[in-house]
């Protein structure tokens, strides 16, 4: 069973193991939220490359399963610093071995081919700003919630991004100057329009 969360990443360092294709859209997820990311992987893809100012990287590491507790060592990671893991290789057998060895440290584990092992799952995400809308099938069908993002995205246009940050900044307003619960509720259910009023299109 599963539920989404939503998760503060700013500054939080986060390790992804692998630098491939699947690695690289974990990569920009995490560095989109100010994510402090850490690469553990012998190559990285072209796109990553051009990144690669955004994030540490330990390009000689080649982390091998039978000698993970070696290769941690030797690299020198205290792995306990980290916020969060992604297991990200296309070797089922390290993803598996570095999960379950680090697992010990890590409570937020992301391995890209096994359910089982993983703590959380990364949600196919509309980023709208602030507003966030967060589409998953709990594993069932990526491509699934990945085609609903794109439906909602032409219902939930560019112009949320500004208008939320006004309801935000009404919102703090209010808490400020009106100290009754029940009329502040009673403005913000007025103030508050789906869809947006007029004047936030065009964003
Ligand atoms: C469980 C989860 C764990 C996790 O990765 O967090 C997971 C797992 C796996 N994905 C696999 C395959 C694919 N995943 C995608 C795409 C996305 N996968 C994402 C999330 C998730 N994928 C989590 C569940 C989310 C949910 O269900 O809600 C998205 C939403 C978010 C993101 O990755 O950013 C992103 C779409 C982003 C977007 O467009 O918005 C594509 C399509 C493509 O690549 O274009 C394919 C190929 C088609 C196919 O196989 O379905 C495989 C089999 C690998 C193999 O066969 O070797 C596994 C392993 C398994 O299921 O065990
Ligand atoms: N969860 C998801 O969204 C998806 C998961 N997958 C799974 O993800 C896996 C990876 O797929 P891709 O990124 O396309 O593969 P890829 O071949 O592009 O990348 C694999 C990466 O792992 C690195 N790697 C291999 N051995 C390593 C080691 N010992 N130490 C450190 N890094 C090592 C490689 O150098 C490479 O950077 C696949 O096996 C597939 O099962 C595939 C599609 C989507």
């Amino acid at each position: 069973m599963s539920t989404p969360l939503v998760v503060q990443l700013k500054n939080r360092p986060c390790a992804v193991i692998g630098g491939g294709k699947v690695a690289q859209r974990k990569i920009r997820h995490l560095l989109a939220q100010q994510a402090a990311v850490t690469v553990i992987s012998p190559d990285l893809t072209d796109g990553l490359k051009k990144d690669a100012g955004n994030f540490s990287y330990y390009p000689d590491s080649v982390l091998e399963s039978d000698v993970l507790q070696k290769t941690c060592e030797r690299l020198n990671l205290d792995w306990s610093r980290f916020f969060l893991l992604v297991a990200a290789t296309d070797s089922p057998a390290l993803n598996e071995t570095t999960a379950r060895h680090l697992s010990q440290y890590i409570p937020l584990i992301n391995v890209v081919d096994s359910q089982e092992l993983s703590s959380f799952f990364f949600p196919s995400v509309l980023d709208r700003g602030r507003l966030k809308i967060a589409v998953t099938t709990s594993g069932a069908s990526p491509i699934l919630a990945s085609k609903i993002r794109a439906h909602l995205s032409g219902t939930f246009g560019p112009e949320y991004g500004p208008y939320v940050d006004y309801l935000a900044a009404l919102r703090t307003g209010l808490q400020k100057r009106e100290r009754d619960p029940v009329q502040r509720k009673n403005i913000l259910e007025q103030e508050t329009t789906f869809p947006p009023p007029s004047r936030f299109e065009n964003h």
